[in-house]
């Protein structure tokens, strides 16, 4: 049988790219998505907005739920501070194994904790798994549907701590619009939209910043 998008993802990055060069594998991704093979990377337009935030807030816990083949991850993990750490959550096996792939080939290994399974159920494992008081940082990226249940249940376990910052992904598309309507409303939040474009195309799209003030 063929290979699948993100084997040949992997793929363009270890013949593009240069082993430990984050820097490297990030642009080897996106050359190979924008002249070649489109896929739902945040990309590079809205990861210098990732990037800017990253970089604002520093965390030294951070966490994202949708690592797909793990171009987030590469580019949250480079920015972070020695001891830093990142757990990132993916459900699909086969994204998974090309995310690890792809975050070693960056030399990223020791900043990124890949947890297999949902979010929904690994979520009120964070602090028993992995001694988590709370997170600085949450990048969403996964199921739109899923955005408001898992802010939610990140609330409930007690998460997120006052100055959290969570980045939400694609809320114009594919569109998050209950999730916009969750923290634009909502007192305990302070949310600023950032304009962008849908990875690799001309197509409108953005980041939703929200700050948790609780
Ligand atoms: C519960 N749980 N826990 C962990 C976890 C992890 C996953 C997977 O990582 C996964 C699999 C499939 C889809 C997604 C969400 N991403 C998207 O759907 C998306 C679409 C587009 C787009 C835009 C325009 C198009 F025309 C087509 C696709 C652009 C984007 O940037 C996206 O992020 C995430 C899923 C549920 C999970
Ligand atoms: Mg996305």
């Amino acid at each position: 049988t063929g290979s699948s998008r993100p084997q040949r993802m992997l793929k363009a990055v270890q013949k593009n790219a240069t082993k430990g060069d984050p820097k490297s594998v990030i642009s080897a991704i996106d050359y190979y998505c924008r002249h070649k093979e489109w896929a739902m990377n945040v990309g590079d337009d809205k990861g210098l907005i990732l990037d800017s935030v990253l970089t604002e807030v520093n965390p030294s816990t951070a966490l994202e739920l949708g690592t797909y083949c793990g171009y987030s991850s590469v580019r949250i993990a480079r920015l972070l501070s020695p001891d830093s750490k990142l757990i990132t959550i993916e459900f699909n096996p086969a994204f998974a194994a090309i995310a690890r792939q792809i975050i070693a080939y960056a030399g990223l290994q020791d900043k990124v904790i890949l947890v297999e399974g949902a979010s929904g159920d690994l979520i009120p494992k964070m602090k028993e798994r992995f001694g988590i008081k709370s997170f600085d940082f949450v990048f969403l990226d996964h199921w739109k549907d899923r955005y408001v249940p898992d802010t939610k249940l990140l609330e409930d376990c007690g998460l997120l701590k006052k100055g959290t910052v969570l980045l939400a992904d694609n809320v114009i598309c594919p569109g998050a619009p209950e999730y916009l309507k969750y923290v634009r409303n909502n007192p305990r939040y302070e949310s600023r939209y950032y304009p962008s474009n849908l990875e690799y195309t001309k197509v409108e799209d953005g980041l939703e910043k929200s700050v948790f003030l609780e």
